[in-house]
């Protein structure tokens, strides 16, 4: 079937508006797209991400053109890294004629994993999000969100009682604003490294003594995580803001305990 002649259809978004209202953001969003993801190493991890893309829309102009946010996806055929993903920002500001923009894809990220004792090789799976953004007449900001599952065991519940301590799964997520670029496996380790224990996909049983043992000689509030990573975040030059949070879905009750903490690293 032949397309009808564009001569013959008026280009209703193009024309003007008269309101004096700009809109700060302007696009589509709930696009699911296969994602091939650049990672350290020269690795490529294929996903698929779910993508909000949006630009300022000015007051004098009635509609963006939207067919050109999934036009640009559609060209995009190299595995992005965090300095693809602000080149693809920028072709969007260009062909949208915008001067502000956002870009977030969301998309589970997938680490491989060695247990503790056994060496047993698993993948761990986490949810992660890019964020690019500028705001009008506002610098270009990069922005990296990760989602980590890790053990947390209860300080209070292991020094009052003679044996044991209720410890439970964490979500814990960072959301970092980057001065420099960042690995995503990076951030998870710091998250990791600061819970009772990591969590892994694949676990012996000499594994699970270790992940148990090392939970329990490793006991942490959600205030103590979120404090904990706060300060690996604060003292990481190549952040420039960032947030923390952790829900911990306590095995003593059917709610979880919660804290968020953030906080800006002054530059250096
Ligand atoms: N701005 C705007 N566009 C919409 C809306 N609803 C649907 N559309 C989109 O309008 C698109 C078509 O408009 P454009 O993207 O401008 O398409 P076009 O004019 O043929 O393409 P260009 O010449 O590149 O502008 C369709 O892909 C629809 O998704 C809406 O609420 N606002």
């Amino acid at each position: 079937m032949n397309a009808p002649d564009k001569f013959f259809l008026p280009d209703v978004q193009a024309s003007a508006d008269h309101r004096a209202l700009p809109i700060q953001r302007v696009g589509v969003r709930g696009l699911r797209y296969p994602l091939a993801i650049a990672a350290a190493g020269g690795t490529v991890q294929h996903t698929v991400a779910t993508i909000e893309m949006t630009v300022g829309l000015a007051a004098d102009q009635k509609g963006t053109h939207m067919s050109r946010f999934v036009e640009l996806l559609e060209a995009q055929h190299e595995a992005l890294d965090l300095a693809g993903v602000r080149g693809l920002f920028a072709d969007m500001l260009q062909r949208l004629e915008a001067s502000s923009g956002r870009i977030e894809a969301r998309f589970p990220w997938f680490v491989r994993k060695q247990a503790p004792v056994s060496g047993v090789a698993s993948l761990l799976d986490m949810d992660a999000t890019v964020i690019v953004e500028q705001t009008e007449g506002g610098s270009v900001h990069t922005r990296l969100q990760v989602v980590v599952p890790v053990t947390s065991l209860c300080p209070c519940s292991k020094k009052i009682s003679a044996y044991g301590a209720h410890n439970q799964r964490s979500h814990i997520t960072l959301d970092v604003r980057l001065r420099a670029d960042m690995e995503l496996d990076e951030l998870l380790r710091i998250a990791e490294e600061e819970a009772s224990c990591e969590v892994f996909g694949l676990l012996k049983r000499a594994d699970e003594k270790w992940v148990t043992e090392r939970a329990y000689d490793n006991p942490k509030f959600v205030e103590d995580l979120v404090r904990d990573i706060a300060l690996r975040l604060g003292a990481e030059p190549r952040v420039a803001a960032w947030s923390v949070a952790s829900e911990n879905f306590e095995s003593i009750h059917n709610h979880s305990a919660y804290a968020f903490i953030e906080g800006e690293n002054l530059a250096q």
